[in-house]
């Protein structure tokens, strides 16, 4: 998959005429089309970074004929509807724009929505509503306050084509709609088994099972996760390296679940100069082990009930939207029986090993009679090579609507409901609630850079110039051009990275003040970026009296940890900020009174 793949920009009518005319009788199966084309564009983008959800924005002329396409590269980067806009030029007047999901301008900018106004679009079609609750409904009231038809999908007609393509509008963004629903990521249960329903030989040898065109799948399955799990035993028998390797593109987290931690002191997964592992973990379990793993750079998290519920309950705390099972049957067992799994993907290889003690993939559930076997959902077949590829879920995809109310209905229901009123504030993600004050949310801001030649500069986000700061100053064309990669990656998640693994790879890189420097660095971007955005002052003023707290479980210096045991870093960064806001404002209102 290609990191630069955008959609044309050239303002032609150019692509597929979905149907002709625009007569009732083919009305729902046009909107349908483009619907599922908005679903397509909205695919291309799963992989390319991660967590992030999907968009793509379809917008067509009143002949039905396609004039711009465009879909979300990363969270903070143009938004689809903009990028459709753009491509569709003055064809834009009096066109429908079809969007998968309902925008979500959490950061004020409303952006997509702008687009959408200012180029004269008559006509916008939602496929859902944006599943989380703050942000729902709010793009669509906007655009209807300005004059703009708006119908979504289910809630104002409905046909069987309409709704398979609301389906569809779903599958797309499934781990978001988890977030929003569930307190566990979405979880994809992978394997390959032989014909005769084996996962290995008895000898525990499974290299390899299904097809290296399944393996390919397989590369592309990760690509689109933001973490990739397997058991102690996985990692004992076949030494796994569970990368990515599709090209370029998102790479997830590994995950061991181990009780014993009795692992191997070699393995592919402690080398994390590319990407990171996590061993979770029994409490207490060896020590001296995790030291060792510390050593090597590897995160070990304890448990006080290793279990895969509680395991993925904190994955979601941490912001993990999706997970990739690549167990053996035991654990897999487990994680069926803890209900954590949503989806199963199966390749089925034409081979037969035998075995009465061989693996299979799904360990003891305890069932006894074939009536109580799980009966897959939504179930889909395809042939991958010599190997056939079965899909099917577990548990539905949430509907949203009757799960999540509209912000409308929840003030109706509660009118006291004031999201602004809470004595401790939790932020993280950038799509939460607060999400504005975490580091990656996409506010540019103008600093100078601090290298010899003092000019300000435009950085994309305070984490673009805090990463970048690591490597200011230092003799090095390496550490100028890194600071440079950094200032210019395309999102803060691609900028996180180069810093985070230039720091671990290449710390002669790295100036040599750099922890006595860190937080004075960070406050004085988090300044630039409130003083810049009156709306982001304002909504830091609006949390006077409540504590800020930035709920990352595992960075204990910036975030709070998961137990309140971080320093908080960020949070206190931004108390102080606000206080001094709040000062300022009492001096002048001072100064104005004996004036
Ligand atoms: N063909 C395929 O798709 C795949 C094949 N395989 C094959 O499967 C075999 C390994 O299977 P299996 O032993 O089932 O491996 P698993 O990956 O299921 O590992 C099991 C281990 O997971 C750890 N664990 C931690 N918490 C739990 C829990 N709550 N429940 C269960 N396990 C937990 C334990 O590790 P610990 O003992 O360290 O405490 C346990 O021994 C190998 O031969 C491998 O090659 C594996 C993956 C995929
Ligand atoms: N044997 C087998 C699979 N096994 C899974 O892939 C892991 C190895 O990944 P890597 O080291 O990155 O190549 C292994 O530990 C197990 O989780 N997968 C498949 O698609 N097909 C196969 O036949």
């Amino acid at each position: 998959m290609a990191l630069s793949l955008r959609i044309s920009s050239s303002p032609l009518i150019c692509r597929a005429t979905l149907a002709n005319g625009d007569n009732g009788r083919n009305h729902h199966a046009k909107d349908a089309a483009f619907i599922r084309r908005t679903v397509d564009l909205a695919e291309m983008s799963a992989g390319l970074t991660s967590p992030h959800p999907n968009f793509g924005c379809v917008i067509a002329t009143s002949s039905g004929k396609v004039a711009g396409e465009g879909y979300l590269y990363a969270q903070g980067t143009k938004p689809a509807e903009a990028l459709a806009v753009e491509a569709a030029g003055e064809f834009c007047r009096g066109s429908t724009a079809y969007l998968n999901m309902e925008p979500g301008d959490c950061h004020g900018d409303h952006a997509a929505v702008s687009a959408l106004v200012q180029a004269g679009i008559e006509r916008v079609v939602v496929g859902i509503r944006h599943p989380l609750q703050h942000l729902r409904g709010s793009a669509i009231r906007e655009l209807k306050s300005q004059g703009i038809e708006v119908n979504v999908l289910g809630e104002d007609f409905e046909s069987k084509v309409l709704e398979d393509a609301r389906k569809s509008c779903l599958l797309v963004n499934a781990p978001l709609i988890h977030r929003a629903c569930s307190r566990v990521p979405f979880s994809v249960l992978k394997y390959a088994m032989t014909l005769d329903g084996k996962i290995a030989a008895s000898s525990g040898h499974a290299a390899w099972i299904s097809s290296k065109l399944s393996r390919t799948r397989v590369f592309e399955l990760r690509g689109r996760s933001d973490a990739v799990i397997v058991g102690g035993n996985t990692v004992r028998q076949d030494d796994p390296r569970l990368t990515a390797r599709h090209g370029q593109g998102h790479t997830p987290t590994r995950i061991v679940m181990t009780q014993s931690l009795d692992l191997p002191e070699k393995a592919h997964l402690w080398d994390v100069s590319e990407v990171p592992t996590i061993i979770v973990t029994q409490r207490g379990a060896r020590k001296s082990f995790q030291k060792f793993l510390a050593s090597k750079g590897v995160e070990v998290v304890e448990f006080d009930m290793l279990n895969p519920r509680e395991v993925m309950e904190y994955f979601h705390l941490r912001g993990y939207l999706s997970i990739l099972w690549e167990c053996g049957g035991t654990l897999a067992a487990s994680a069926i029986s803890s209900s954590v799994i949503h989806k199963v993907v199966a390749f089925v290889a034409p081979k037969i090993i035998g075995g009465r003690n061989a693996p299979s993939p799904v360990g003891e559930l305890g069932m006894v009679e074939m009536t109580q076997a799980l009966n897959l959902m939504d179930v889909c077949y395809e042939q991958v090579g010599p190997d056939m590829l079965v899909t099917g879920f577990l548990q539905p995809i949430p509907d949203l609507i009757p799960v999540i109310p509209s912000e409308d209905a929840t003030v109706e229901i509660d009118p006291s409901v004031n999201p602004f009123e809470s004595s401790i504030i939790f932020f993280y993600k950038t799509w939460d609630l607060y999400g504005s004050f975490s580091n990656f949310s996409p506010h540019p801001i103008r600093m100078p850079c601090g290298e010899e030649n003092d000019d300000y500069m435009t950085w994309p986000s305070v984490e673009h110039y805090y990463q970048a700061n690591k490597f200011v100053g230092v003799e090095n064309p390496m550490a100028h051009d890194c600071v440079e990669k950094i200032r210019t990656a395309r999102s803060p998640e691609e900028a996180a990275l180069i810093g985070r693994s230039t720091l671990r790879q290449k710390p002669e890189l790295v100036r040599s003040d750099w922890e006595d420097v860190k937080i004075e660095v960070m406050y004085m971007a988090l300044k630039c970026k409130f003083s810049t955005y009156p709306h982001l002052k304002s909504m830091l003023l609006s949390t006077a009296g409540s504590v800020l707290v930035e709920s990352s479980p595992h960075d204990l210096f910036w975030g709070g940890g998961r137990e309140g045991e971080g320093l908080n870093y960020l949070g206190r960064l931004l108390m102080q900020l606000r206080s001094e806001y709040l000062d300022d404002s009492s001096v002048s209102a001072e100064n104005t009174s004996s004036a």
